[in-house]
């Protein structure tokens, strides 16, 4: 018998996208850049911060920034193994999203500490989330998996399913995502441009995030 999802861990996802609309999506290939690059989105507005397992440097960048940050979430994106996830989990992760669905990472979720933002590209995906007691999903590739109307065709099967779309999405963008009923947040890598971070240019980085989110108000 699989394991279900407790409304605790579901109260948690929520909560957690309810408190930014933008989830930057973060790859450090320096370890010296992972405490200014933090310290710059927070200061742009974002409270959210997603630090990819894509370079071998994520998991220190999630223990640092969960002890020099406690204003932020700091979570883990990119995990793909359920090692993995005990690793993140163990470095003190506030959340998890993996780029896709298995059984059993879904099944490790269930009795994990940091909760998991699984993500789904299409129908039967979400229905193995939705079955395990899953509500909240990233959507991945967003733009090139039907975009605004895939997430409009999702809303009539699972109505009470929400989304952080991510791929493909610029910060003029956004806005659309934002805009559907069954969208908390949006996510990407457009808030951490690498030429920004490699020039350590950390007050570029505030400027992007504070006119992304000025962006969603106008
Ligand atoms: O690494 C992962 O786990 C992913 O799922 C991929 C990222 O979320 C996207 O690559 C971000 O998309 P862009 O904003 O188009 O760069």
């Amino acid at each position: 018998m699989p394991s279900l999802l407790t409304e605790a861990h579901r109260q948690q996802v929520q909560s957690l996208l309810d408190t930014c609309p933008l989830v930057p999506v973060i790859a450090i290939n320096k370890p010296e850049h992972a405490l200014p690059l933090g310290r710059a989105l927070v200061a742009g507005g974002i409270t959210i911060l997603e630090i990819t397992l894509r370079t071998p440097y994520g998991l220190d960048a999630i223990r640092e920034l969960r002890a020099a940050l406690p204003e932020a979430w700091v979570g883990a994106g990119t995990v793909t193994t359920i090692e993995q996830y005990r690793e993140v989990d163990k470095a003190g992760a506030q959340f998890v999203i993996t780029p896709g669905v298995t059984e059993s990472l879904l099944e490790h979720a269930t009795t994990a500490r940091a909760p998991l933002l699984p993500g789904v590209a299409t129908m039967s995906e979400m229905l193995m989330g939705y079955q395990r007691g899953f509500r909240h999903f990233k959507f991945f590739p967003a733009e090139v998996s039907g975009g605004v109307n895939a997430l409009k065709a999702f809303a009539g099967p699972f109505p009470d399913v929400r989304f952080c779309p991510t791929g493909g999405i610029k910060k003029e963008t956004a806005k659309d995502y934002l805009a559907l009923d069954n969208v908390v947040a949006v996510g990407g890598s457009w808030l951490t441009p690498q030429d920004a971070i490699d020039a350590g240019d950390w007050d570029r980085v505030t400027a992007i995030a504070k006119e992304s989110l000025a962006l969603l108000k106008g």
